[in-house]
């Protein structure tokens, strides 16, 4: 198991086709949401007043979020930036 905080912040150009534009914006959301149900996209939260979001990923391997990371379908059109993380000395779960 490896845990990563990841946050996405989504920039789609305005000229982007209103129905391309749509259709990937709900490709995106029933990808990310099978990814919750299997567990290995954690926490989604928004960012308050932006396009963006802070997830966590427990996943297998630095690959294995890249290559999820990188089927995002707006990835295209998406800066994102990864802080793995590991447990902390002071936490008092298990
Ligand atoms: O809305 C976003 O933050 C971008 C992306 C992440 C999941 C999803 O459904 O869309």
């Amino acid at each position: 198991m490896a845990l990563f905080h990841v946050r996405m912040d989504v920039d789609i150009p305005r000229d982007l086709d209103p129905e391309v534009r749509a259709e990937t914006v709900a490709r995106e959301k029933a990808y990310s949401q099978e990814l919750q149900r299997e567990g290995k996209w954690r926490e989604i939260w928004r960012i308050v007043g932006k396009y963006s979001n802070i997830s966590i990923f427990d996943v297998d391997s630095a690959d294995e979020l890249h290559e999820i990371l990188w089927n995002l379908p707006l990835f295209p059109y998406m800066n994102i930036e990864i802080m793995p993380l590991t447990k902390h000395g002071s936490d008092i779960k298990d």
